[in-house]
């Protein structure tokens, strides 16, 4: 029988992270006794992994159960207006609680309602993807999208406790495990060699959901992105040439631009192993990865599925790129890598390195 893993994250507001099975049963002590009404924001069309979550929560809670819509749908505007109004009517008061059940979507969007509603109340993500686990449910980082860009509207707003309880992994399609499998990789490159070492030597047949090899891959993201945020939650900047958070956007300038244009069609988790080869094809010209780094990206991501070409328009990939929020004014900024583990800022590179490092990406090198 294995036992759960509780990695803390310090800071002014600390919380567990806590990786295991069989978790739920946890929310209560989290929540705490102040608690009254429970809002659980699930992605609609989870109800089969939220209901058993919601039968432990209304022995102690009122709940309000809201189905979210699919995927990307979840973070706009309206869906987030639609819970405000929901919680409105049901008198939440800011000694109520949000739990979110779902994906990175569900977890951005709860964790938004949450952080808005009456300024911020208590929130617990309970994600059900890779991708959620590792990197979406943890950090406090909450988002929705605009017509001008994705996650352009967000806060802040750190839970009280984020439960990733690899049960819930079973019923995930092969394709969503493999793109969470991309901010995996990504945290790999930015902070931790072993997880690149794992995913080498590891048959990416075997990485499953039950898999002792993919709750390792878990456990070290985790630990990557817990390192990060306990230093710089809010972006500010790092320290001595670190990046602080802005590491944890490696590979993202390019993503964000290739889902915002692809109407969101392009996973998030694909869409940063696309991203994080180009920031490496960028960094071998305009910086100084070594090219046989630039191929261990692209051969890392490609190991376990995920794509490392790309096609589209590089003009309206570029206008989107512009909306970044590492963007200062005109000038781009990337954070690129001077070897594994190394990562820098690379401010204003030239439009002909852009425009090269994407030539590259679009021919596989
Ligand atoms: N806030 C952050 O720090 C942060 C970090 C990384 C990513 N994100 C955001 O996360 C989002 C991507 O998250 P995602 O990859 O989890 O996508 P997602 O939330 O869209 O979920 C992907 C799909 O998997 C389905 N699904 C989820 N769990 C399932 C399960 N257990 N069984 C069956 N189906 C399941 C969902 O319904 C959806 O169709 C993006 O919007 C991205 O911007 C945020
Ligand atoms: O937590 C962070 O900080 C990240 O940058 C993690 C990213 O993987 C994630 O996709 C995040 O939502 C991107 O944030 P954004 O500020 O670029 O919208
Ligand atoms: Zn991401």
């Amino acid at each position: 029988m294995s036992t759960d893993t509780v990695i803390h994250v310090g800071g002014a507001a600390p919380y567990d992270v806590v990786v295991g099975h069989d978790l739920a049963g946890r929310l209560p002590g989290i929540l705490g006794e102040s608690v009254e009404r429970v809002a659980v924001l699930y992605a609609g069309t989870l109800g089969a992994l939220a209901d058993p979550i919601v039968d432990i929560l209304v022995e102690h809670y009122d709940v309000l159960a809201l189905g979210l819509p699919e995927g990307e749908r979840a973070k706009t505007a309206p869906v987030a207006a639609d819970c405000w109004e929901a919680l409105g009517e049901a008198g939440f008061t800011r000694s109520d609680a949000v739990v979110t059940i779902g994906g990175g979507a569900s977890t951005d969007l709860g964790g938004f309602v949450a952080a808005t509603w009456l300024r911020g109340v208590r929130v617990v993500h309970v994600p059900t993807t890779v991708l959620a686990m590792v990197d979406a449910a943890v950090g406090g980082k909450t988002g929705i999208n605009t017509g001008a860009g994705k996650n352009l509207v967000g806060s802040f707003h750190e839970p009280a406790g984020v439960l990733c309880d690899l049960s819930l992994l079973d019923t995930l399609p092969r394709e969503e495990l493999v793109a969470g499998l991309g901010e995996v990789v990504k945290c790999g490159f930015i902070a931790d060699p072993a997880i690149l070492d794992l995913v080498e030597r590891t048959d990416p047949a075997a990485l499953t959901a039950g898999s002792a090899e993919l709750r390792e891959l878990v456990e070290r993201a985790i630990r990557v992105k817990v390192d990060v945020v306990v230093d710089d939650l809010r972006e500010t900047g790092g320290r001595d040439g670190h990046p602080g958070r802005e590491v944890l956007n490696y590979g993202h300038t390019l993503a964000h631009a290739i889902e915002r244009t692809s109407d969101y069609s392009v996973r998030h988790g694909e869409a940063v192993a696309i991203g994080c080869v180009y920031v490496a094809e960028l960094a071998a010209r305009a910086g100084s990865l070594d090219p046989a780094l630039v191929e261990r990206h692209r051969a890392a991501f490609a190991r376990v599925g995920l794509p490392t070409t790309y096609d589209g328009s590089f003009d309206d990939l570029l206008d989107a790129m512009r909306v970044d929020k590492k963007a200062r004014g005109s000038q781009l900024r990337f954070v690129v890598l001077d070897d594994v583990a190394a990562p820098r800022i690379l401010a204003g590179p030239s439009e002909d390195d852009l425009r090269a490092a994407y030539a590259a990406l679009a021919s596989d090198g």
